[in-house]
């Protein structure tokens, strides 16, 4: 049985102030029955594995290298050093703005691995992609070439976020989410056989809401949410943990 995952992205959002919001999340959320994971920016990463006591801290991405000339980087090691015990890798924001490949994406998230850290590998479909049929297309060549051989369900998360219900307010219908997710745990147990396969969770990401959480929640192969906007307060977010909960 896959424990269930809700998984906060705070994106390019939040300074020490916003410490308070994990705070808060952590005192109503003691004994949670899934996993909370929180991925702050960077520079709040360690003062953030202290404010979280029990939820689950990650970053937003890594490089593929150990260490070296890389400006700006910040490597697996480091991360895993400031508390992350997970890393977001391959979203489709860092796709677009830096170009990320899915070999690049894979190269990152067996360095992770490496460290010990749960690679949260992201992929989803543009909204191009879908209205011209080529949404299980792209998950598929996404999935493939973007998850590591050594994927197992202790240190892989998937998460199926369509570019175009990011941020917009947009999300699929119920039966698209089931499509996909249903699709993705084929292709997993085609490449990793079912004992692997059935452990590794799936989120859906894009526009989850309090409103909207418990339906995408029972759809079938949805083992949690990667929330973006409404992962940055707690009184957002608690009620969306409080439906996986009780999925
Ligand atoms: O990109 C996302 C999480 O990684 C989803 O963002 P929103 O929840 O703001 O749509």
């Amino acid at each position: 049985m896959r424990r269930k995952l809700a998984a906060g992205n705070w994106k390019m959002n939040g300074t020490g102030a916003a410490l308070a919001e994990l705070a808060a999340l952590a005192e109503s959320h003691s004994a949670p029955a899934a996993d909370i994971l929180v991925c702050p920016p960077a520079t709040l990463l360690s003062r953030a594995a202290e404010a979280a006591r029990g939820i689950a801290i990650g970053g937003q991405d890594c490089h593929a290298k150990a260490s070296g000339a890389h400006t700006g980087d910040l490597s697996a090691a480091m991360l895993k050093d400031a508390g992350a015990s997970a890393v977001i890798l391959g979203h489709s924001e860092r796709r677009a703005d830096h170009g990320e490949t899915d070999a690049q994406v894979c190269a990152k998230a067996e360095a992770a691995m490496a460290e010990g850290l749960t690679a949260v590998i992201c992929i989803g479909e543009t909204l191009a992609e879908r209205e011209t049929g080529n949404t299980l297309k792209v998950a598929g060549t996404q999935l493939a070439g973007s998850v590591p051989a050594n994927a197992t369900g202790a240190n892989t998360v998937i998460a199926y976020e369509p570019v175009w219900a990011i941020g917009t307010g947009k999300v699929p219908t119920l039966e698209q989410i089931a499509e996909v997710h249903d699709f993705l745990r084929a292709e997993l147990t085609a490449r990793f056989g079912a004992g692997t396969a059935d452990s590794i969770r799936l989120l859906y990401g894009g526009s989850v809401k309090p409103s909207n959480a418990a339906e995408i929640f029972a759809v079938s192969n949805v083992d949690g949410a990667l929330v973006g906007g409404a992962s940055l307060k707690a009184a957002d977010f608690s009620p969306i943990i409080t439906a996986l909960e009780a999925s």
